[in-house]
């Protein structure tokens, strides 16, 4: 059974693949936060930006099985045979909790290149086509390689130079996105102009900007 909080079609916002079309998949739970308000003070990862309790969502439930998982996120790809290739990511919450080779293989089997969104703490299935990681905090990481490693910036416990040798082809650093209710964060202004500085001082590392949010779509 997987826990599904939400499913929709959008543009990824983030990183080496931002603007391309996608199939959202956003897994209920994270190991990180209860995702509770009164919890995220004391919270592992204090600054998420996202709603992943329940199965509640637009397009969300729970699933019985990989296959009708497959199929319902492959319903909300536009065309049925191309052109281009179906995308979808696998967010949360942490989908490294749910995801299993089941579901990678029914995603493959419904067309999809598969891509995920992972605080890097949890092991991962083979044969996913595009793993991104983004650590937390003092976690330890156990996904040390991927695809892209997408670091939300500045995380005093979470310095870059703890990352930059790592075997990931992309560097990305993304501006912390102030939410409500928590004290001591940077501002988004604050946290933008830092992230540049250090990228102009540290050009492996470019910067990644949640487009979705400026334009206005999920
Ligand atoms: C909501 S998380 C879900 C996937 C996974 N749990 C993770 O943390 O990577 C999706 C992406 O949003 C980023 N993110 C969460 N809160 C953010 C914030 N306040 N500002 C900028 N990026 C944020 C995460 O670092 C991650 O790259
Ligand atoms: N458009 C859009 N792009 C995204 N890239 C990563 C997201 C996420 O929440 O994991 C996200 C999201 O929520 N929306
Ligand atoms: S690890 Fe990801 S889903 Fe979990 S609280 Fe942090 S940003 Fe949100
Ligand atoms: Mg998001």
């Amino acid at each position: 059974m997987y826990s599904i909080k939400e499913a929709f079609y959008s543009l990824q916002g983030e990183g080496a693949h931002s603007g391309r079309p996608a199939v959202f998949c956003r897994f209920s739970g994270c190991n990180l936060w209860s995702g509770r308000e009164r919890d995220r003070a004391g919270a592992v990862c204090d600054f998420c930006d996202t709603a992943f309790v329940g199965s509640d969502g637009q397009n969300g439930g729970k699933f019985r099985d990989a296959d009708q998982l497959a199929r319902h996120l492959r319903s909300l790809w536009p065309t049925l045979n191309g052109p281009g290739i179906p995308y979808v990511i696998l967010t949360g919450g942490e989908p490294a909790l749910q995801l299993d080779p089941a579901l990678v293989d029914a995603l493959h089997t419904q067309g999809f290149e598969v891509a995920i969104e992972t605080n890097g703490t949890r092991p991962l299935p083979q044969g996913i086509d595009w793993v991104c990681v983004s650590p937390k905090g003092n976690t330890e990481l156990v996904v040390t390689e991927g695809d892209e490693l997408k670091l939300v910036y500045p995380q005093p416990q979470a310095l870059p130079g703890r990352f930059d040798k790592m075997k990931f082809s992309h560097f990305y650093l993304q501006p912390m996105a102030s939410v409500a209710g928590l004290a001591g964060q940077p501002g988004d202004e604050t946290a933008l102009r830092s992230t540049i500085d250090y990228c102009l001082q540290h050009p492996q590392w470019r910067l990644s900007l949640q487009t979705h949010k400026m334009i206005g779509i999920e």
